[in-house]
């Protein structure tokens, strides 16, 4: 006997999350709560503003849907029939349900800072293991950034730099960057994320100046698999933007075949999707840390905790969480 809760979340944000120059004042998203055989399975449908191509009316109509299917005894072709957060949602619902997401979860993730180096020092000392940071570069001038990456590299010896630019530059703005990084520094670059406006720029940039580049918002467009360059060292997969578990299962086994690191990385889910993700790169990128930190962009956790988090812990009863009638 199948039985299905939804719910409407809404949680407030810190202020100044910037979205591609949209302000997030709140983060909404939808769960959905399954039964079956005496087993539950929860997950998170959380559409990302000015990143995902359906918004949250959509989503819930979609959830709506999938829900009238499932009950009737159907199991949807999630990728093909519901956009990437519907389908993401609903997959690790039922791997909830059906035992096959990972208990252990890997909550060492990649500090995220915007240039402050104290903050950064700070969530360093804490870290176990490799010590990787990811720094959001092209917000202010090129040369800043340089100089900012750099000194950070300089100062912390086994320190690993992500660098994501979301594609804020063009070839002379990167090229005033890369002037700034010492050439000893560049290998220890893991990766900059989308450095140029384009694909095909970026790539030119990392044969220029010999820096490593990954794709996040090209993982999801058309031809992925052509944009090859001997400077890509992985691609960042965010399950929110890109759809199923067993979408990013592919991916993720595609990407270690051509010898690329595969990033699992938040689309700023709530701590019940976050630790999901956590669970889900512990059980298929062991080997790589996750870019998860971005949990205290938030002013509450959600039904489950992220560990050590200070934050408060929201219930199924809090004023964060409304019961749906679909
Ligand atoms: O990847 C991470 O470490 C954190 C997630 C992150 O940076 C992000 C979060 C929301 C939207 C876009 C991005 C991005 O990687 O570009
Ligand atoms: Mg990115």
């Amino acid at each position: 006997m199948r039985r299905v809760n939804c719910y409407r979340y809404t949680i407030p944000v810190e202020t100044g999350v910037i979205l591609r120059q949209r302000r997030l004042k709140q983060r909404e998203g939808l769960l959905v709560e399954l039964h079956e055989n005496g087993q539950v399975g929860w997950g998170e449908i959380a559409p990302l503003p000015e990143f995902s191509g359906e918004d949250l009316p959509q989503a819930e109509q979609q959830l709506k849907q999938w829900r009238i299917n499932w009950l009737n005894g159907q199991d949807d072709d999630l990728d093909r029939q519901y956009a990437p957060s519907v389908a993401f949602g609903i997959s690790c619902a039922l791997a909830e349900l059906q035992g096959d997401l990972g208990s252990e979860g890997c909550y060492d993730t990649a500090p995220l800072c915007y240039g402050d180096p104290d903050e950064l020092y700070a969530k360093l000392q804490q870290m176990s293991g490799e010590k990787v940071a990811k720094m959001k570069v092209g917000l202010y001038e090129a040369n800043r950034d340089g100089l900012i990456a750099d000194m950070f590299l300089t100062a912390i010896p086994d320190l690993k730099l992500r660098l994501d630019a979301n594609r804020a530059w063009t070839l002379e703005k990167a090229a005033q960057f890369a002037a700034k990084i010492a050439e000893s520094n560049k290998k220890r670059i893991q990766f900059i994320e989308e450095p140029c406006r384009t694909p095909a720029m970026s790539m030119q940039f990392a044969a220029q100046h010999n820096i490593a580049i990954a794709w996040d918002e090209t993982t999801r467009e058309p031809n992925l698999f052509a944009k090859k360059s001997d400077h890509l060292t992985a691609f960042i997969i965010k399950p929110t933007l890109f759809g199923s578990l067993q979408k990013c299962i592919s991916l993720i086994e595609y990407a270690h075949k051509q010898g690329l690191t595969a990033v699992i990385s938040s689309s700023i889910e709530s701590s019940l999707a976050l630790t999901q993700l956590a669970r889900f790169a512990a059980q298929y990128t062991p080997d790589t840390t996750p870019g998860l930190d971005t949990l205290n962009l938030m002013q509450t956790q959600l039904l489950r905790r992220w560990q050590n988090s200070p934050l408060p812990l929201a219930d199924l009863n809090s004023p964060f969480i409304t019961p749906l009638a679909l």
